[in-house]
This record gives structure tokens, C-alpha cells and sequence, in this order.
């Protein structure tokens, strides 16, 4: 196991990039604690793929270093790194039986035949594989070699993190919700580092302690799943996480004050000075109909079970509400309102007076 620093790192694909666009990975300065259960969340084409394989050394950054335990490794090649990785298809050998499968790993190292047997049958525990220990890989459903991947990932005591790249994309979704949460009770059994790369927010916040959010080769913000939801650093974060996600409504500002439709808004923070545009952000769980609100014309109700979505338009805005089914919605002069503590003013996409603003 490991503490895994990422220092000054960036990467492109190109021999001579010159503009933002041509870094797949921009300035990364980060740090992951070792034992800890991250998770690498953002869109297809931000970076997740590439930051892994530098992690595991399949590919080498342009610049900065990558250390484990402050040991600089960014030139060591995959097996001196000792990472195990868990791909979106199961890696597994289809003559073997799943015994087979679990100990290669280990028999590969030349670990001894009684240490390779209680590993094998600790992990098979673990993932519940051991009924079908004497059974060819071959003969397993999707999910069940998936498990067997996820076996290989964690047999070994000697790896520094095990990264986990997509792993439910084979899975079906009805069995997606129960291995999800068996990483996650794997993650506290065995206390790894594990790094979890997803586009999928709901895998990311339940696998993780801390997750990790990456938009166009950055990363935006570093938070828990509480913190992601209470409070955006950036609009794209807001947006991204939850569902539906934030709104996000441009404003103007004046004297640092936001105002919509020339109405003065109540907000948490105060736009940074000399703004004159920018946008508010609010998420849909604390918009609500109100008589001291904003004059909005409901467009469309959907019902989602416990939940309503209410879509409005706000002096040309679209502007979503989460209402506990069963609460009003007036069918006509409806006037929405924010909550205070909750509404955000965002520059240029960041938290306005936030430390974490882009520079
Ligand atoms: N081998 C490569 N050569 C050139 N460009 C690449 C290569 N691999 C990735 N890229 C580019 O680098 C950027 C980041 O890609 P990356 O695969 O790391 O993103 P990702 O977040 O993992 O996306 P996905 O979820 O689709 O795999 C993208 O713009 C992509 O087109």
C-alpha cells in the first residue's frame, strides 16, 4: 500500500503542444492518502483513461513526477510499480478454473503453493466465488468473471493500489447496484489504496471517500460526495453531480450583488469585484413555489416516483424544482424562490471568493 503523489503532472499527446486544448492532462498537483477509496468521475474524453495509465506506468507524462510513499516512480516501468488494475472487460483465463485464475497472480511471483491456497480462498470469500472454485472461468456468467477480475485485483498483499477502470460497464444493471456495493465493503475489508475510474456518478459517490472530478484534463474539485453536493467549486461539478443536476442561470452583478430579472437575489457569497457578469448557481432541491418569489411558468412535470421535477422558464431561463411528490404545483401565476444559503454566485464557471478558483 502507498500514499500516491501526483506532482506538477501533464501530459499531451503531441510532440509539440502549444495550446490548452493540446494537453490531455493539464497542471494535476495531487495527493492520494494511502488505504484510502477515491474516485476518478468525469466525462468521456477528460483524462480519466490517461492519468491511470500514467499511475500504472503504461504511459509515461510529459512533465512532473509521480511518487508512491515519496519515492519518485515516474520512470519505472508496470511491474516494478506493483499496481494491480481491474479493466471494463474481465481479463480472465477461460481453460482455467476459477482457483486457476485467482492464484495465477500469485504462483506468478513464486509465492508458496499453502500461502497461494489460504489467499485464494480469503479472496474467493471476499467476492463470493467459493462455490465455483473448482469451476472452468469459461462456464461463468459476465459478472462472474468480472468478480474473478476483481479477485486477481486484490490476491496480491504486496500492491502499492489497485485501480479499478470502469469496472461494471459488462455488468447488468440489476447486478450493477450489488457489486458496487461489494467493492465497497471490499475496500473497507481490505483498506487498499483504490482508485475507481467511472463516468458514472452514482458508482463514483457510492464506491468513494473522496472523489475526484476531471473536466477537459483538469481536475475541478476534490471532495467528499456530501461536499460535491453541498458545495460546488465549479459550475460543471454542479451540474454533473445530481440529478438533475445544478442550475445554472446567468446574471448580473452589481456592487458584487446578483440580480435576475432585476430583482436583487439573496445569496451565499458575493461575486468577486468588478464583475459585472456572471451566473448563479442553485440546485433543484432547494428552488420552491413560493408568493414572495420570481414570476415562472411551469413547462413540464415529471414524475419520478418520490419525486417531482418541475421545469420552469424564469425570464427565459430554464429552472428545474425537486418537490416531494405530493406538493403543490400552481397551474398558474407561479412564482419561484431560492434558498438563500444554497444560492450560489459562480465567475467565469468557479465559486466566486473560492481559494480553489482556476488561475
Ligand atoms: N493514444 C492517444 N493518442 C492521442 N490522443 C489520445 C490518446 N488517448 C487519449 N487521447 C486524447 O486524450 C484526451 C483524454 O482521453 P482519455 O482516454 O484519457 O479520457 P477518458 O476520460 O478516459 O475518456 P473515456 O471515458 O472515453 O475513456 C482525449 O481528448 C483523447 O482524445
Amino acid at each position: 500500500m502507498a500514499k500516491i503523489t501526483l506532482s506538477n503532472l501533464r501530459h499531451s499527446y503531441m510532440a509539440d503542444p502549444k495550446d490548452d486544448a493540446d494537453w490531455a492532462l493539464k497542471k494535476l498537483d495531487l495527493e492520494w492518502e494511502d488505504g484510502g477509496a477515491y474516485a476518478l468521475l468525469g466525462p468521456s474524453g477528460c483524462g480519466k483513461t490517461t492519468l491511470l495509465n500514467i499511475i500504472s506506468g503504461l504511459l509515461t507524462a510529459s512533465h512532473g513526477q509521480i511518487l508512491f510513499d515519496d519515492e519518485d516512480v515516474s520512470l519505472l516501468p508496470p511491474d516494478k510499480r506493483h499496481i494491480a488494475q481491474v479493466f471494463q472487460f474481465p481479463v480472465v483465463y477461460d481453460t482455467m478454473t476459477v482457483y486457476d485464475n485467482l492464484a495465477f497472480p500469485l504462483r506468478n511471483r513464486g509465492i508458496d503453493e499453502a500461502t497461494v491456497d489460504s489467499r485464494v480462498r480469503e479472496v474467493a470469500e471476499m467476492t463470493d466465488l467459493t462455490s465455483m472454485l473448482g469451476r472452468r472461468a469459461s462456464k461463468l456468467t459476465a459478472d462472474g468473471k468480472q468478480k474473478i477480475s476483481l479477485g486477481r485485483g486484490m490476491v496480491r498483499t504486496d500492491v502499492n493500489a489497485i485501480l479499478f477502470d470502469e469496472p461494471l460497464t459488462v455488468i447488468d444493471p440489476h447486478l450493477k447496484f450489488q457489486l458496487r456495493s461489494k467493492l465497497k465493503e471490499l475496500h473497507d475489508r481490505v483498506k487498499r489504496t483504490m482508485i475507481y475510474v467511472t463516468h458514472d456518478q452514482t458508482e463514483a459517490l457510492t464506491f468513494a471517500d473522496k472523489v475526484v472530478v476531471m473536466n477537459m484534463g483538469e481536475v475541478v474539485q476534490i471532495g467528499t460526495p456530501v461536499e460535491l453536493f453541498e458545495s460546488p467549486q465549479h459550475t460543471f461539478v454542479g451540474h454533473f453531480i445530481g440529478s438533475p443536476g445544478m442550475n445554472v442561470i446567468p446574471c448580473e452583478v452589481h456592487d458584487g450583488q446578483a440580480h435576475l430579472s432585476g430583482q436583487r437575489l439573496e445569496t451565499s457569497n458575493k461575486a468577486d469585484a468588478g464583475t459585472t457578469h456572471a451566473e448563479i448557481g442553485i440546485r433543484p432541491e432547494f428552488v420552491t413555489f413560493s408568493d414572495q418569489g420570481l414570476p415562472a411558468q411551469v413547462l413540464k412535470v415529471s414524475d419520478t416516483g418520490r419525486f417531482n421535477i418541475v421545469e420552469t422558464n424564469c425570464a427565459g431561463n430554464k429552472i428545474k424544482l425537486l418537490l416531494d411528490e405530493g406538493s403543490p404545483i400552481p397551474s398558474e401565476n407561479a412564482k419561484i424562490k431560492f434558498d438563500a444559503a444554497s444560492t450560489r454566485i459562480y465567475v467565469d464557471g468557479w465559486l466566486s471568493g473560492s481559494e480553489h478558483r482556476h488561475e
